[in-house]
C-alpha cells in the first residue's frame, strides 16, 4: 500500500503538490489523473524518494521508499521511458539493473519475454521506437517481481495492440494482489483499466473514489429520443409532453431530443399517450471523459483559446422551443432502464412492441434488452 499524508512540494514560489493525502490499496488498479502540470509526476517522484517533500510524507508499506530494504524488490516504476542509455542493448540495460539489485540473470530473460522484446533484446535502445522504449521501461519495473508498481503514462506511444496488452498486464498485476498506481491522460483507457481513481488539479486532491462512483458524481446521463420524421409536429408534441411531465428537454443538432429527469419507460409512455411514434429511445451513459472534464475544468492551467472541451458540455437548444420556457430549472435524479432502440420502419425492421415494463422484455414481448446500466440518469 502507498500512503500519502499532507504531501506538499514547492519549487520556489510554485506549489506543485499541495497537502495531498490518499491511499493506494493492493489488489486494485488505481488511476492517477490530472491536467498537465497538476503534480502527478512530482507526486510519483516523491513516492519513489527522488524528490523530498517540502511538508508531509509518503510511505510504501509503512516505510519511506529510501528506508525500504532492497527497495527494487518491493517497488517497480516506469517514470520516463527515455531514461535509458541509447548505446546500451536492451538486455544489457536490464542486466545492469538486475545486478544492482541482486536479481538473477534468468529473470532478465523472463521479463523480456513478458513485454515481448525477446527478439530485439540485443539491439541498441537508441534504435527503439517510443512504444518499444515503453515496453523496456515496463520490463525494468517488473524486474524485481515487486508488490508495488507505479507507471507514469505507460501507454504513451503504444499502438492499439500495445495499449490492450498494458491494460491486461495492469489488471493481471492487480488481480495477483499487487498495488498498481498508474497515471494517464487517456480517459477511455483509464475507464477500462482502473478500478479506483485519484484525481488532482493544481496539486490538490479533487477526487478519491471508484471509477463508477466518480462518473455518477460528476456527470449525468440522459436519454435521447427521436420522433418519427414522417409525422409533422411529432417532435414539438413530444417535447411539450416531456416538459409537462417534469423533464428537461434540449434539442440535439440532429433533431433528436436530449432528456434528463425522466426514466426511459416514462418517456416511452408519454410518447405513446401523446400519440407520437418513436424512431429512437436510448440511454446515454456518462463517460469518464465527461466526468473528468467537468471536475477538472477549473483546475486546468494550460488551455487553448479554442477549447475543444466545450463540445462535451450540455448543448444549448438550437432555437428555444416553446416547451423549454416551462422547463424546471433543477434536474431531478432518476434511474432510467436501458431499452432497445427499434430500427425505423421501412429500414428492414420488424414491427416493434414497446414493452410497458422492463420485465416484459424477459417474457418475450420485445427484443432482448441491452444490459441495464448501473446508472443511466
Ligand atoms: N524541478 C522543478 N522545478 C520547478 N518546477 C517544477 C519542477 N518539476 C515540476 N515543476 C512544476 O510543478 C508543476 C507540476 O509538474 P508535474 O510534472 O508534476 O505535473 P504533471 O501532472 O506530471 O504534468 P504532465 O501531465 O504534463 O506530465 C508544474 O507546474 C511544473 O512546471
Amino acid at each position: 500500500m502507498i500512503e500519502a499524508v499532507g504531501l506538499t512540494k514547492r519549487y520556489g514560489a510554485k506549489t506543485a503538490v499541495d497537502q495531498l493525502s490518499f491511499q493506494v490499496r493492493p489488489g486494485h488498479v488505481t488511476g492517477f489523473l490530472g491536467p498537465n502540470g497538476s503534480g502527478k509526476s512530482t507526486t510519483m517522484r516523491m513516492i519513489l524518494g527522488l524528490d523530498r517533500p517540502t511538508a508531509g510524507h509518503v510511505t510504501i508499506n509503512g516505510m519511506p521508499f529510501r528506508e525500504l530494504p532492497n527497495a527494487q524488490r518491493h517497488v517497480g516504476a516506469l517514470l520516463d521511458a527515455k531514461a535509458v542509455h541509447g548505446g546500451r542493448r536492451a538486455r544489457t540495460h536490464l542486466l545492469a539493473l538486475a545486478q544492482l539489485s541482486g536479481i538473477p540473470e534468468k529473470r532478465v530473460d523472463e521479463v523480456l519475454g513478458v513485454v515481448g522484446l525477446q527478439d530485439v533484446a540485443r539491439q541498441r535502445t537508441k534504435a527503439f521506437s517510443l512504444g518499444m522504449g515503453q515496453r523496456l521501461g515496463i520490463a525494468a519495473a517488473l524486474l524485481g517481481d515487486p508488490q508495488v508498481l507505479l507507471f507514469d503514462e505507460p501507454v504513451n506511444g503504444l499502438d492499439p495492440e500495445g495499449i490492450l496488452w498494458v491494460r491486461n498486464l495492469m489488471r493481471q498485476l492487480a488481480a495477483e494482489g499487487r498495488t498498481v498506481f498508474v497515471s494517464s491522460h487517456l480517459m477511455s483507457e483509464m475507464a477500462l483499466t482502473a478500478d479506483h481513481l485519484i484525481v488532482i488539479g493544481r496539486g490538490r486532491l479533487l477526487a478519491d473514489m471508484g471509477v463508477q462512483e466518480f462518473i455518477t458524481h460528476n456527470a449525468a446521463g440522459f436519454a435521447r429520443v427521436r420522433a418519427a420524421d414522417t409525422a409533422p409536429h411529432g417532435t414539438q408534441t413530444l417535447g411539450e409532453a416531456l416538459v409537462k411531465a417534469g423533464g428537461r428537454v434540449l434539442r440535439e443538432p440532429d433533431g433528436a431530443l436530449r432528456v434528463t429527469g425522466l426514466a426511459l419507460p416514462q418517456i416511452s409512455d408519454l410518447a405513446h399517450e401523446a400519440d407520437v411514434r418513436l424512431w429512437e429511445l436510448s440511454p446515454h451513459k456518462a463517460s469518464l471523459e465527461e466526468a473528468y472534464m467537468r471536475l477538472t475544468q477549473s483546475a486546468v492551467e494550460y488551455t487553448s483559446t479554442e477549447d475543444p472541451r466545450a463540445e462535451l458540455f450540455e448543448p444549448e437548444p438550437l432555437t428555444v422551443p416553446a416547451w423549454e420556457e416551462d422547463a424546471p430549472p433543477e434536474v431531478p435524479a432518476t434511474t432510467a432502464a436501458a431499452f432497445y432502440a427499434p430500427p425505423p420502419p421501412g429500414a428492414g425492421g420488424r414491427p416493434f412492441l414497446m414493452p410497458r415494463r422492463p420485465g416484459d422484455l424477459a417474457r418475450g414481448t420485445g427484443p432482448e434488452p441491452e444490459p441495464e446500466p448501473e446508472d443511466a440518469r
